[in-house]
């Protein structure tokens, strides 16, 4: 059996309080995780402090981006362990891992290094009445201790994605990855010791939130920032804990995305993006899209394909090369999901396809977290279903007739994080997508990514945007010397 241990100033860590790892395909016990107290995360804060100040913070940066390649490096040496932890704990398809998850695990650690170390910072020249003048320069320095917490649907992407910018400023890190998977990022403690990252530099706490390591480690006074991916509600509590010292945050929270879909657009691009959008990793994706809206000539066609695709979809064994839908992450999830596929009956939807719990025809699969893939229709845009963000495998379909109603429909939620605008029309695409009160807007694709742009949610899907050069605005502290001449 596994275990799963915290990994402070560069050892791992056992505890006397040990939690279960379960996976979601089989409820099959994986291991045991190693809860950090108020002890051990003092400990990682401690070792986090000490390292900004030994040989971490004496590095020069191109020291420090040679590390860090280092570890991507390493971390595609490991590629089948990193795999196979991340599919474990997830039960995701391994083909979807090994094409999205692992790579940008690996990714994560060149990119930001490289934009952080070709960016330039300000520079002015003031007038001052004696005419010699004064030249502002501007400096970035590390912020000190940055607490990254987690969330479990793309573990090692997202736990990545904020201790590859953190690093590259010159900060150190204590993580906190999600309960529900400790795995990937206990494996980055091992190779973060193989390429001599120093100790303390990464430290990792195991745990869950309320009154364990996640609550300490936010509310912990010697952290000197926090950021975190992970639901709305979850960021208006550690929103809170940062004002205790006023520390700074950066919020990736929940999403209630919509797709717009034109009568001019390419159906069968936007049934293939639509697909991914709402489906892939189980509809667990804070980008995905669970309100779509097709203009009313395209609505029955465009519905009627999504739902030969979606009987299509093959749910398996992370290992069948057939499957490409996993289960949801788990049975606590999927309770939470199926509860929505209950109410959206109760208020009125009509099921278009799937709509329940699957007999997976095999008794050990049936213990796991297994869900249909559904759509729905009819519902009205009051209900519950088409406001708050489910985090499973659906989507409502709805027709519009106009651009200006289609913008209002999305607009229409507390939600900002991203939208899909689907038209072969570009200049109707520059239009809406200017409208939309999101963050990220695809035009005719989803969830393609470039790490050097913006990243980051409206409205209450968050705050701050890291990404290419805004990371910085978050990861280190800019201070202006204004030099008298
Ligand atoms: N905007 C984005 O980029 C983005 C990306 C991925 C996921 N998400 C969102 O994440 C959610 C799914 O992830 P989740 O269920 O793991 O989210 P969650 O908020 O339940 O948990 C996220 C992390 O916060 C920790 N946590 C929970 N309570 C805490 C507390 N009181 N103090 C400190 N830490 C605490 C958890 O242990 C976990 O590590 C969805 O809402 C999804 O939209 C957003
Ligand atoms: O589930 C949410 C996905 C977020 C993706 C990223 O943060 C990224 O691609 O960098």
């Amino acid at each position: 059996m596994k275990e799963f241990k915290n990994f402070i100033q560069g050892e791992f860590v056992a505890t006397e309080k040990q939690f279960e790892n379960r996976s979601p395909v089989d409820y099959s016990l994986i291991g045991m995780v190693h809860e950090a107290g108020r002890e051990q995360v003092n400990a990682a804060v401690q070792a986090a402090k000490q390292a900004l100040q030994g040989p971490w913070g004496q590095l020069t940066q191109a020291q420090r981006i040679t590390l860090l390649n280092k570890v991507a490096e390493r971390i595609n040496e490991r590629f089948e362990e990193f795999l196979t932890a991340e599919c474990l704990d997830t039960g995701k398809p391994r083909h979807l891992a090994a094409h999205i998850d692992i790579p940008r695990g690996a990714a994560n650690f060149k990119a930001f290094s490289e934009t952080l170390a070709n960016h330039p910072t300000e520079s002015f020249r003031l007038d001052t009445p004696d005419t010699l003048g004064a030249l502002n320069l501007g400096q970035r320095t590390p912020k000190g201790v940055i607490a990254v917490i987690a969330p479990w649907n793309l573990p090692l992407l997202l736990m990545t994605w904020k201790v590859g910018p953190a690093l590259a400023c010159g900060n150190t890190v204590v993580v906190k990855p999600s309960e529900e998977t400790p795995a990937t990022t206990t494996l980055l403690g091992e190779v973060m010791n193989e390429c001599g990252v120093p100790a303390g530099v990464f430290n990792v706490v195991h745990g869950f939130g309320p009154d364990s390591a996640g609550a300490f480690l936010t509310e912990h006074p010697q952290v000197d920032a926090i950021t975190f991916t992970g639901e709305t509600r979850t960021g208006e509590i550690i929103m809170k804990a940062a004002a205790c010292g006023l520390r700074n945050i950066s919020l990736e929270c929940g999403g209630k995305n919509p797709s717009l879909i034109f009568a001019d657009a390419d159906i069968e691009k936007a049934v293939e993006g639509t697909m991914r959008s709402a489906f892939v990793n189980c509809g667990q994706v804070c980008l995905g899209t669970e309100r779509v809206y097709v203009q009313r000539p395209l609505f029955e066609k465009f519905l009627a394909r999504m739902k030969e695709e979606v009987a299509k979809l093959k749910l398996g064994r992370p290992e069948d090369p057939q499957a490409n839908f996993g289960p949801l992450v788990s049975l606590e999830h999927r309770d939470k999901v199926a509860h929505y596929y209950q109410l959206a009956q109760k208020e009125g939807a009509k099921v278009e396809i799937g709509g329940g719990i699957p007999d997976m025809g095999d008794p050990e699969l049936n213990r796991g977290a297994w869900i249909e893939p559904t759509i729905w229709t009819g519902l009205p845009e009051t209900a519950r279903v088409i406001k708050e963000e489910i985090f499973g495998p659906c989507c409502h379909i709805a027709p519009f007739d106009t651009e200006e109603e289609v913008i209002a429909l999305a607009n229409a939620t507390n939600y900002g994080l991203a939208a899909a605008i689907w038209t072969e029309n570009t200049s109707r695409a520059l239009r809406v997508a200017q409208r939309i009160e999101a963050g990220l807007v695809w035009v005719n694709s989803w969830f393609l990514r470039d790490l050097r742009t913006a990243f980051g949610g409206a409205k209450q899907s968050g705050i701050g945007r890291e990404g290419g050069v805004h990371g910085l605005e978050f990861y280190t502290e800019l201070k202006n010397i204004c030099i008298k001449l």
